[in-house]
């Protein structure tokens, strides 16, 4: 690897969220859909002229105020340190790398961009140092930098379980537009799962594909994402945001992703997401429309 190194990190959005029991650690057993979006935030990843196999980040972008590079929680950090620490002693003979992450995706907001980004740093750093993991050693990595980080390594549509480590093919996709709306009002996973209320939800039976959105919207009209009741409590401005997207012209499903603030919104076409942009925007809101990101999709 010479040349700088770009990876785009997709948001990633759940289109239902069952909560399906819970762990003796208090962590929560889900199942969920996962699609990305093509918004994402960009990692850029070079290789220095120093050994060490240390990471300097840089953070710029519309949501990298909030962030600090030099910051070892950041997950771009801590991802190439668990890297570092996977490869032990040897990693002293490593090059050291220099990253810029443009931060285009909100933070805290129920599509994982932290965790998106841990996994393009992954891709990445992997590539840098010529390590080849075994996929069982990176999903178990990847878990220990959140319950995120492994469905963002291949970014294709995925159907999680366990807490988030099990991954597999999800449904096949329509064609379809998507709309993300973030009030700007971040959210903390943990105190979302803290304050729901109510049982445990079955996973679902799927089928195979979803040949039309109408398919699809059939479906997911029948299941939740358990984490929503419990997130518009914390921030009531999630239900303006779910109101504002039902109403839009052409919406044809509405719900929250993840542990939320963002809510999304499928439409026949991007063009369509496109169109009823105007009609969600409110000052102060982070509005993004156009299509599924479909790379490594099967037809
Ligand atoms: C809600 C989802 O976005 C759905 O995709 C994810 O499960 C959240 O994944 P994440 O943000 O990567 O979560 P982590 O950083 O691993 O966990 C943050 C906190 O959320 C809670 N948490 C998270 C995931 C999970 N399956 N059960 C949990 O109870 C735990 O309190 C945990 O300490
Ligand atoms: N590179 C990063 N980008 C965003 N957040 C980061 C990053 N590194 C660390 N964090 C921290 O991780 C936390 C979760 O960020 P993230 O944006 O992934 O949340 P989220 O969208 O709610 O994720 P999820 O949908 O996985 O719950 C934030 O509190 C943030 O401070």
């Amino acid at each position: 690897m010479t040349a700088t190194q770009r990876e785009s990190a997709h948001a990633k959005i759940n289109l239902y969220l069952h909560v399906t029991g819970r762990r003796a650690d208090g962590y929560h057993l889900l199942d969920s859909v996962a699609v990305f979006a093509g918004a994402a935030d960009v990692l850029e990843v070079e290789i220095a002229a120093r050994q060490g196999a240390a990471l300097d980040l840089r953070i710029d972008g519309m949501f990298g105020a909030g962030l600090v590079g030099d910051d070892t929680t950041n997950l771009v950090v801590r991802a190439a340190s668990a890297l570092r620490a996977w490869v032990g002693a040897d990693a002293a003979a490593l090059p050291s790398l220099d990253a810029v992450l443009h931060k285009e995706l909100p933070v805290a907001s129920g599509i994982g961009g932290g965790s998106a980004d841990a996994a393009a740093a992954l891709r990445t750093v992997m590539r840098a140092w010529n390590l080849n993991l075994p996929r069982a050693e990176l999903i178990n990595i990847a878990t220990g930098l959140g319950a995120d980080v492994p469905v963002c390594l291949d970014q294709v549509p995925t159907r999680m379980s366990g807490i988030g480590e099990i991954l597999r093919p999800a449904p096949v996709m329509p064609q379809c537009g998507m709309m993300l709306v973030n009030c700007g009002m971040s959210v903390s996973t943990p105190a979302i799962f803290r304050a729901r209320k109510g049982g445990f939800s079955p996973a679902p039976d799927l089928p195979a594909r979803w040949d039309t959105l109408s398919d699809m919207v059939a479906t997911l009209s029948g299941l939740n994402n358990d984490l929503e009741e419990a997130a518009c409590e914390v921030c009531p401005t999630i239900r303006e945001v779910l109101s504002a997207l039902r109403a839009a012209p052409g919406c044809r499903f509405a719900r929250m992703s993840g542990s939320g603030a963002t809510c999304f919104a499928l439409f026949d076409t991007p063009e369509a997401a496109d169109l009823a942009q105007d009609a969600v925007a409110r000052p102060g809101w982070w509005v993004w429309s156009g299509d599924l990101y479909r790379k490594g999709c099967a037809a």
